[in-house]
């Protein structure tokens, strides 16, 4: 079986949704399928209620671009779709264009661990109308997915205030794909390790484990039982004791670390999974502290999220050292889904101008952004400031002005000299691969980074501070100019 990764280097060409293919249809019959274009692709509102999402995934997007294709079978199939007068959808010469197409566009992305907010571009893609129409669902479907779950598990961790957090949500999350991407954008959001062992294979990220209440039960006896696991793994014990009688399971647990001492091995620690998680963990720790076993760690799980950690740890005598998350992580339990989106926003006209582009609604965080758009983030010292959105076509004043795009009376000029760093960078250029994607370990080290470089007070659970981000004041009149143009029209 191909999964994952696997999958995806195989060609993924049909994994989109219908009414793409049948637009690139349209466009190869009224002969724009060549027509440069300008898509982004970028959400509204930041989820669970928070202040900033981590955005990930991109390594998913390279791996389905590099392979984006259309095999024969996959045309076989579009041959055999019909109309409603049961004549072919599509012509055969359009197919044969499928077949013989290869991938043109330009991608710039930002990189996965950095932390993003609404309306800025997290992928630009620039080249064939068709080809920029054709790859808008899988995008979607992948960033969306793991910045959603990549943000949770950041929450997790700022939670946990820096104790470590194991992803235990294979068995709750949706489908093999979704537990495979929730396990690698939980550990790029900042878990330590997941319970997935394919995912550690695939991805490269360490798994960790201890045992479930089956392995207790069946034994006639719980000290048996923990016994005979530290025989058979001495140098991985961790006792679940909360089958019958936590505290109880707690002693039989120290029983048998001491024996395990004797043998030259330490027991890991133990896990509770059920009960007042505060006070079993600091009536455990005086158990295990007065039987000289300092060193066992106190694993918790048990529904927990970030609301409960936080809860946990504010409990200042809970002596929980090492969080196991599941459910809540793995299937983004409070917020389903990361409401991406991705726009045109610039067509090529036939003197090689760009026509800019926007979708107007009554809903004006709906409407969408002109341009060929690139995301400015300016420092003060090492802390981000502010996030400017621009129209690279256009030179920039030297004093910027960024106006907020849902309120323009919210505006804030930024001095000439501000440091900045452009945050999309050049991803595939005519078709290929100019970018290489970091290891998984250094993408996760960057989310920290990102998360110590922003004030507190965006970081926090209840209400957060909204980060600035504004478009660049040329770009806000474009966009003016063109709501203007289409509503007098
Ligand atoms: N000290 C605490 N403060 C806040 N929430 C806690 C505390 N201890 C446990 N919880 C959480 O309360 C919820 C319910 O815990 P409860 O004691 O009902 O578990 P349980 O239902 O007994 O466990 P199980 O049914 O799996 O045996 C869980 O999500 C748990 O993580
Ligand atoms: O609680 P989560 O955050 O999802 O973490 C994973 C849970 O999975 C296991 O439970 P199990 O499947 O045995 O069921 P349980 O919920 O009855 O403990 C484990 O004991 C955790 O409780
Ligand atoms: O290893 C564990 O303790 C574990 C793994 C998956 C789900 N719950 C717990």
């Amino acid at each position: 079986m191909k999964l994952t990764k696997d999958l995806y280097k195989t060609s993924l060409g049909l994994f989109t949704d219908l009414y793409e293919v049948t637009m690139a249809y349209g466009y190869w019959k009224t002969g724009t399928t060549e027509k440069e274009a300008v898509f982004h692709l970028y959400f509204r509102n930041n989820p669970f209620h928070g202040g900033y999402v981590i955005n990930c995934g991109l390594e998913y997007v390279i791996d389905y671009l590099e392979n984006f294709k259309f095999e024969p079978s996959d045309l076989d199939y579009l041959r055999s779709l019909t109309g409603n007068d049961d004549k072919p959808l599509f012509e055969p010469a359009f197919l044969d264009y499928l077949q013989e197409m290869k991938f043109e566009c330009d991608i710039d992305a930002i990189p996965e661990g950095t932390m993003v907010f609404p309306h800025e571009p997290l992928i630009r893609v620039k080249g064939p109308l068709f080809q920029c129409q054709l790859i808008e669902t899988p995008l979607l479907n992948i960033i969306n997915f793991q910045s959603l779950i990549a943000t949770k598990a950041a929450r997790l961790t700022l939670a946990a205030k820096g104790d470590p957090i194991l992803e235990f949500g294979m068995r709750r999350a949706q489908g093999i794909d979704g537990a495979l991407a929730a396990s690698r954008a939980a550990y790029i959001g900042g878990c330590d390790a997941t319970s997935n062992i394919l995912a550690g294979k695939l991805f490269d990220i360490p798994v960790k484990g201890t045992h479930a209440h089956s392995w207790v039960m069946s034994f006639e006896d719980e000290a048996e039982s923990f016994r005979a696991y530290a025989k058979a793994m001495p140098n991985n014990c961790i006792f679940l004791v909360d089958t019958f009688n936590t505290l109880e399971g707690v002693k039989k647990a120290i029983q048998v670390g001491k024996e395990l001492e004797k043998e030259g091995y330490q027991m890991a620690g133990i896990r509770l999974d059920s009960g007042d998680l505060a006070y079993l963990s600091i009536e455990a720790r005086k158990l295990l502290d007065a039987a000289g076993l300092k060193y066992a760690k106190i694993v918790a799980s048990n529904d927990l999220d970030e609301y409960l950690i936080a809860s946990l740890k504010d409990q200042q005598d809970a002596k929980i050292d090492i969080w196991g998350v599941g459910t809540k992580l793995a299937s983004s339990y409070d917020q389903p889904a990361l409401g991406g989106v991705y726009k045109i926003a610039a067509i090529k006209d036939n003197h090689d101008h760009w026509e800019y582009k926007i979708k107007l609604s009554e809903q004006k965080i709906k409407i969408s952004n002109p341009g060929v758009q690139q995301v400015r983030r300016f420092y003060q010292g090492d802390q981000s400031m502010a996030d400017m959105i621009y129209n690279q076509e256009e030179a920039l004043k030297n004093n910027h002005l960024i106006i907020d795009p849902m309120d323009d009376t919210r505006k804030k000029r930024i001095a000439s000299n501000t440091p900045y760093k452009d945050l999309l960078v050049p991803i595939f250029r005519k078709g290929k691969r100019i970018y290489e994607s970091p290891k998984i370990a250094t993408i996760r080290d960057k989310t920290q980074q990102e998360l110590q470089s922003f004030h507190r007070s965006i970081k926090r659970f209840a209400n957060p501070h909204s980060y600035p981000v504004g478009l660049e004041s040329r770009l806000h009149e474009l966009k003016k100019s063109l709501i203007l143009k289409l509503r007098e029209g």
